[in-house]
């Protein structure tokens, strides 16, 4: 079993006894459950960095980054810094997050909120859209055709951006379908953790233009960001480049200076 494999099989588990613990009633009941959401994907077609930065404590490649860090600060550091969105890791066995998390980081900014999960159930988006999220992710390796038109038509109906994630051309072509609004290309393989930006510019030609293209995972240079616009790639994730520093937020607001530059 590969290490994706093995964070589906817990969460099916994870989503199964949450499920049993906290009806979907209690979820709707949230004030942020009704409130408006805020477009991740008009942000980054109206910003000039197109950063997405990341919350992010610890990873199966490469163990602990930050422990020390509050999602509340940096969720404001962050803003301060101009980026166009934050996302929050809530996976807690594997990434050390969790939805109070997710919470924090709405309490403390108004940026576009993307809920970093393995979203596999209608639930989990309940769940986003309860904890302040405006955008879930989809995981197209985790997840059939039929499966993800479900989850993004659902998660449409609550308001909630979609940004779906492929890693090769099999799964971009099984996923397409309007109710996506960005697509992702991870430059991580998740079942062997090798790290190129190089898939990002192959799989940019056969992104059709009415999705927002966003390159994930493994950026860490002013010059990746520059090559990979030129491929048409409007937002940029990045995780472990700012979450490894004593500081993420003063991190964000160097890279993003000298990226106006
Ligand atoms: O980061 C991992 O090790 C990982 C392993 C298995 C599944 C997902 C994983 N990461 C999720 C992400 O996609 C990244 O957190 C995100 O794109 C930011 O990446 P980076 O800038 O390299 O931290």
């Amino acid at each position: 079993m590969n290490i994706l494999d093995k964070i589906v099989a817990d969460k099916y588990i994870e989503v199964a006894l949450k499920q049993s613990l906290i009806p979907v009633k209690q979820l709707e009941a949230s004030v942020l459950f009704d409130s408006p959401t805020t477009s991740l994907a008009t942000a980054l077609k109206a910003s000039k960095t197109g950063i997405i930065a990341e919350h992010k404590r610890r990873s199966p490649s490469k163990s602990i980054i930050n422990q020390n860090v509050n999602v509340w600060d940096v969720a404001q550091h962050y803003a301060d810094a101009g980026v166009a969105g934050m996302s929050v890791l809530t996976d807690s066995k594997y990434f050390g997050g969790s939805l109070e998390d997710l919470l924090l980081a709405r309490s403390s900014t108004h940026l576009p909120l993307l809920r970093k999960e393995f979203i596999i159930d209608e639930y989990q988006l309940i769940e986003a859209k309860a904890h302040g999220a405006d955008v879930i992710l989809l995981i197209a390796a985790i997840l059939t055709r039929d499966k993800i038109k479900a989850l993004s038509e659902f998660a449409k109906s609550l308001n909630l951006d979609v940004l779906l994630e492929v890693h090769n051309k099999e799964e971009l072509d099984k996923s397409l379908m309007p109710s996506l609004d960005m697509l992702g290309v991870n430059n991580r393989n998740l079942k062997t953790f090798e790290v190129s930006t190089a898939i990002s510019k192959e799989l940019s030609e056969h992104i059709p233009d009415d999705f927002v293209k966003v390159s994930e995972s493994g950026i860490s240079s002013i010059e990746a960001i520059k090559d990979l616009k030129q491929y048409g790639y409007e937002g940029f994730l990045i995780g472990e480049n700012f979450m490894k520093t004593d500081d993420p937020g003063s991190s964000a607001t160097e890279f993003i200076k000298k990226l106006a530059l």
